[in-house]
């Protein structure tokens, strides 16, 4: 499915969420949704869900808008950080409801994660641990096998090798049923070698949309002489400047590495943990 964002506005009383942007997201494809706390990414995965209507501008879903339309809601599954189901219901009543209203579902991959993650079908979402609730979070969101399907924090709560068991269940379901999957996190490191492509909100706007190897090809460190760095960098995107005893290490985006190394500086990848630090600092962040 194809998605759309076209001068996409949403402001709450007088806060901007986000800021007329416009960009489109093709499948199959995982996505990172990244940014600082505040910087819209929850805002845009509930519009796209069609949990709220844009002040201006529109998401569109193949051409369609996703609000109080079943034919496209049917479509996406968004996973948020919390109370996702109602506390009353049982584990396996919310499983049946999702079967309902997805097409998609996947009744056996259901029952294999439930029984993986240990939930026990016949107790109230209420009695559940946090993690166990994000637990079933997850399944529902992998369970849905909804052609768009969202992940916002989805892993409150659980352990590390519970949320690593996610990361490998979720990348043998992408291999086996190929969809747009969206996840945002601020667990970067953990999960950025999932990404394909990484989206990087700041104050409502778009500030990065980038394929996740391009990015690391082409954003990196270069260290050497002050003045040489300098010269180097005086017609590129820096992102971070760090100069100790006469030495300067700058990162930059969208250059290239080799012609980097050749000119003899020490070159280094720079993780996307850092580069989102970086472009989202208060203290000197963004491109200069
Ligand atoms: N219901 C609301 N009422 C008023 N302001 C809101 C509401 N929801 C979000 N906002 C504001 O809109 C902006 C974007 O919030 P949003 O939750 O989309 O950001 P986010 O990138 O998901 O942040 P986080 O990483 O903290 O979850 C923030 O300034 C937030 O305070």
């Amino acid at each position: 499915m194809i998605i759309e964002a076209n001068n996409l506005t949403k402001t709450y009383k007088n806060k901007i969420a986000l800021n007329d942007i416009s960009f489109s997201l093709e499948e199959p494809k995982i996505y990172g949704l990244l940014g600082r706390n505040g910087a819209g990414k929850t805002t845009f995965m509930q519009v796209l869900a069609g949990l709220l209507l844009p002040t201006n501008g529109s998401v569109l879903v193949n051409g369609q808008t996703p609000f109080d339309n079943q034919k496209i809601t049917e479509s996406i599954c968004l996973i948020k950080e919390g109370d996702n189901f109602k506390k009353d219901l049982k584990v396996k009543n919310v499983l049946t409801i999702a079967s309902m209203f997805y097409p998609t579902w996947d009744n056996q991959l259901a029952f294999q994660l439930i029984d993986e993650f240990s939930l026990d079908l016949n107790v109230k979402v209420k009695t559940l641990s946090k993690g166990m609730e994000s637990a079933l979070g997850i399944i529902v969101g992998l369970a849905s096998k909804a052609p768009i399907t969202m992940f916002d924090e989805p892993y409150i709560g659980l352990d590390a090798s519970a949320r690593n068991r996610f990361y490998e269940v979720l990348v043998e379901q992408y291999q086996e049923h190929k969809r747009t999957i969206i996840f945002s996190t601020h667990l970067i490191d953990e999960v950025s070698l999932l990404f394909e492509e990484v989206l990087i909100f700041e104050g409502g706007k778009l500030i990065v949309k980038d394929d996740t190897d391009e990015l690391r090809e082409s954003c990196f460190s270069v260290s050497g002489p002050v003045a040489k760095v300098e010269a180097y960098i005086a017609n590129k995107k820096v992102v971070n400047k760090q100069e100790f005893a006469g030495m300067l290490t700058a990162t930059v985006l969208n250059a290239n590495k080799q012609a980097a190394r050749e000119q003899g500086f020490d070159v280094e990848g720079v993780p996307i943990q850092k580069l989102m630090i970086y472009l989202t600092s208060k203290q000197g962040g963004g491109v200069k």
